[in-house]
């Protein structure tokens, strides 16, 4: 039992804070603010010479309120993926695609992490705001994370652990984003503000690498240069150069060119901008579409040859053909032409400064691939080294590629009936489209054997077909008699 004289004296402590609670609580109420705020900023300023610890806040909103915080997302990024380990009340979100729940700290909860041997403790906190004037705006600084740590590791926290938390946030982020496609809107329908310059889909496509059929060592070299180039940040501000690289991937239909795009984008974890760029007014829009793009990013022009007049060669003939006597059908054809032309001016130099001009280099972290079937009808300047680094011939299906659709289609190592695939391959040009189709079970009835034997055949027939081309040929050689008449399409008359 406690002496009298003991009980006294916590009696009288006792009723001692609640008179200066009750009186506080009074000051608090009829106080000026402006003394109050003098009291709090003195009392802050008493605690914070007896506290160790140093305190960053992460508010939720910034200055202008209508959008979070970049430095907020990051580090409720990285306390998800992190701290929720050891976090007793979590909040569950719907991710970004309805198709996985997205944890975090709840409010008012605590966590440790440790860096570098010191212990950091996270905070996730709600200011307690004033009655707030009605507005449609989310109220300044609701939520933010608190991080504290002792005073004698301010160098540490803020130089280092600070740029891992950022550094590591960023890299979950992308991680866990949605990778989109986009597509260029008609230019016409870009003052409404409700339309974008770039509408999107989620992008899903399943290729990847090793579902692309082509030599084995072809392929690795693509995909370690495209990891190198994912890796060289450094590297390019070093040189001086802006960190994109240009890929043009050139050869027959049905050779794999979109599809390797699609695992380009899956292997980086990049989002696709696929430009059409027929839908492009000027040079001028074309410029605001790029920067429009993000980083992270691929830049498609698929056909590049039939987009846009590239060569400069036709137009010349053309207007030389002016100056010589016109037709009335000629005046008429030149018109539609003239029509035709105003629905997209974009030009080879327009185009040549979307790639490498001043304004490509805005964002960082791009490639821009172009796909073509002729790559030898376009201009050297659009394709020489420096724009286009890295040219990528995608061809006829090859033994080596054709183990790879075996394996993906048929799940099929070796088989007695390859060495004649292999030695038709020698004889005949087929393209990777052809024999995936061919090798494509189309009931449940086809096995191997079935598929294999209709490759086979296809092979056999487009032998025979060549052998007629070639026989068709030489016959038309050998007798000049029977050749086409040339006929120069520049000049040719419309009639
Ligand atoms: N190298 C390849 N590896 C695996 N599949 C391939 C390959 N090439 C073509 N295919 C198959 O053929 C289909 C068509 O290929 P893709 O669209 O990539 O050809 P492309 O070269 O882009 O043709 P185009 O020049 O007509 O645009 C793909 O869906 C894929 O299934
Ligand atoms: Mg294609």
């Amino acid at each position: 039992m406690l002496p009298a004289s003991m009980t006294e004296m916590w009696a009288t402590v006792g009723s001692t804070l609640a008179s200066v609670m009750f009186v506080w609580a009074i000051v608090r109420q009829y106080c000026p603010p402006d003394l109050r705020t003098f009291f709090e900023a003195y009392t802050q300023r008493l605690t914070s010479y007896f506290n160790p610890n140093i305190q960053i806040s992460f508010p939720e909103h910034t200055v202008d309120r209508f959008n979070r915080s970049e430095a907020f997302i990051t580090v409720e990024t990285y306390l998800s993926a992190n701290a929720t380990k050891s976090a007793k009340r979590l909040k569950a979100e719907m991710g970004k695609d309805s198709s996985n729940i997205v944890l975090s700290m709840d409010e008012y909860e605590r966590v440790t992490d440790e860096f570098r041997g010191i212990k950091i403790r996270w905070a996730s906190t709600k200011a307690t705001t004033e009655t707030q004037p009605i507005s449609f705006l989310p109220p300044p600084g609701k939520r933010f994370y608190k991080l504290t740590f002792h005073k004698k590791h301010r160098e540490t926290i803020t130089k280092s652990y600070l740029d891992h938390v950022l550094k590591e946030g960023k890299e979950i982020r992308v991680r866990n984003r949605q990778r989109k496609l986009y597509t260029n809107c008609p230019t016409e329908k870009w003052p409404s503000y409700k339309q974008r310059m770039w509408s999107s889909i989620v992008f899903e496509h399943p290729a990847k690498f090793e579902t692309i059929a082509m030599e084995p060592e072809k392929k690795q070299e693509i995909i370690d240069d495209l990891l190198t180039f994912s890796k060289s940040k450094d590297f390019y501000a070093k040189i001086g150069k802006a960190w994109k690289r240009g890929y043009l991937l050139h050869g027959p239909p049905g050779t794999g060119k979109s599809s390797m795009i699609a695992a380009m984008a899956n292997l980086l974890n990049y989002d696709i901008y696929d430009l059409e760029l027929t839908a492009v007014k000027d040079n001028t829009e074309l410029r605001k579409l790029l920067i429009e793009t993000t980083g992270k990013s691929i830049i498609v022009i698929e056909d590049i040859d039939c987009s846009l007049d590239l060569t400069g060669q036709r137009k010349k003939n053309a207007e030389k053909s002016s100056d010589e006597e016109e037709k009335p059908n000629e005046k008429i054809a030149k018109k539609l032409a003239k029509e035709e032309d105003s629905s997209s001016k974009v030009t080879l130099s327009g185009l040549l400064n979307f790639i490498d001009g001043l304004w490509s280099s805005c964002g960082g972290e791009r490639l821009i691939v172009f796909t073509t079937n002729y790559v030898e009808k376009l201009d050297p300047a659009l394709i020489r080294r420096g724009r286009m680094d890295k040219h990528i011939e995608l061809s006829y299906c090859g033994f080596e590629a054709f183990k790879v659709l075996a394996r993906n289609y048929l799940n099929l190592e070796m088989h007695p009936m390859f060495d004649a695939i292999q030695r038709l391959m020698g004889e005949t040009k087929i393209t990777p489209a052809d024999v995936a189709e061919n090798l494509m079970p189309k009931s449940s009835l086809d096995d191997a054997d079935k598929c294999l034997s209709k490759l086979i055949q296809a092979l056999e027939e487009a032998k025979e077909l060549e052998a007629a081309k070639k026989k068709d040929e030489d016959v038309k050689e050998n007798d000049p008699t029977l050749k086409d008449p040339v006929v120069d399409k520049d000049t040719e008359n419309p009639q």
